[in-house]
């Protein structure tokens, strides 16, 4: 009983930390998972590739959700390669979980698919995601919005507090530049009362979202919460006359911009000095798949 299934990365429109309300968008980078189940394993094990130290636990979670609600008591083994960089605001815990959960479903024979009549639909298969991140303790508020993005693809409006999709549509650019510093920031260590003051502007933004402007709405977010979550708005402020939207992704520390590919072309010049990696992706109308 094995499956494989990859799953996107995201970059954020709108920080869900503010006001529960949150929205994201595919980029075109992911993340792999192998799951092999076995009948006669007692319990479900980890393993991250070229990250022996890493923690395991969300992966762990998502595997053995899967089987307590669709299997018949399988244990096994859940092993992920990615190409999204942990704890950068790139939504690595997401494309990590969605992976392993449609890998864990499709190694129990279950298709996964956005069609209601499937065995079981994609925002089932990630509401098992969410929770699963919940219970491994590595989100603020189970961030379906980055989840739904990752495994929708395109772009989503979510309300985490009750796991539902306001919106959900293609993708509203082609290219992103994504510049990722050398630090790290954990969502969970994130100072969320330090989000919660700047509530006002996160609903702007959500409000921009939910008409359809999501470049604008990504500008107001990031100004807002690199305010509040202590990174400089220097790179957005030197992005934003030639592109149509720039942020802090998620808790940081990565800068996501979108617009044209030569306008992106002028941002990267802006951007080339500073320290970490910069790199120009295409956005994703594909969620995640199985492999
Ligand atoms: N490839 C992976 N395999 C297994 N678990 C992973 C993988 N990548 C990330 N994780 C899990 O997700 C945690 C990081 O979650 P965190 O939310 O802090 O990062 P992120 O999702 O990249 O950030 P953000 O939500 O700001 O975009 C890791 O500690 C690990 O538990
Ligand atoms: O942990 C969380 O709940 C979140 C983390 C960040 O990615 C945010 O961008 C997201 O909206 C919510």
């Amino acid at each position: 009983m094995e499956g494989r299934a990859a799953a996107p990365g995201a970059g954020t429109v709108v920080n869900a930390l503010a006001t529960g309300r949150g929205s994201a968008f595919a980029l075109d980078f992911e993340t792999t998972a192998t799951v092999r189940l076995d009948p006669d394993a007692a319990t479900v094990s980890g393993t991250i590739a070229g990250a022996p130290d890493g923690d395991t636990t969300l992966i762990e979670r998502c595997v053995e959700r899967v089987v307590d609600r669709y299997g018949t008591d399988e244990g096994g083994v859940v092993e992920t390669t990615s190409e999204v960089p942990t704890a950068a605001g790139l939504k690595s815990s997401s494309a990590a979980a969605n992976a392993a959960v449609v890998a864990a479903l499709s190694a129990l024979g279950l298709e996964v698919a956005n069609d209601p009549d499937a065995d079981v639909t994609k925002t089932e298969a990630c509401r098992v995601g969410v929770r699963a991140a919940r219970e491994a303790g590595v989100t603020v508020t189970g961030a379906f919005d980055d989840a739904s993005a990752s495994m929708l693809g395109g772009v989503t409006v979510t309300d985490n507090t009750e796991d539902e999709l306001l919106a959900r549509d293609d993708p509203f650019a082609e290219h992103a530049l994504v510049w990722t510093p050398p630090e790290r920031a954990y969502s969970a260590d994130a100072d969320a009362s330090a989000c919660e003051q700047v509530a006002p502007m996160a609903e702007l933004a959500t409000d921009l979202a939910l008409d359809g402007d999501y470049a604008r709405a990504m500008t107001v977010n990031g100004l807002a919460f690199s305010a509040a979550l202590g990174f400089s708005a220097e790179p957005a402020v030197a992005a934003m006359a030639h592109c149509d939207g720039v942020s802090l992704s998620g808790t940081g520390p990565s800068v996501v911009a979108v617009g044209d590919r030569s306008d992106l072309a002028v941002v990267e010049e802006q951007w080339a000095d500073r320290d970490g990696a910069t790199r120009l992706v295409e956005t994703r109308k594909r969620g995640a798949r199985v492999l």
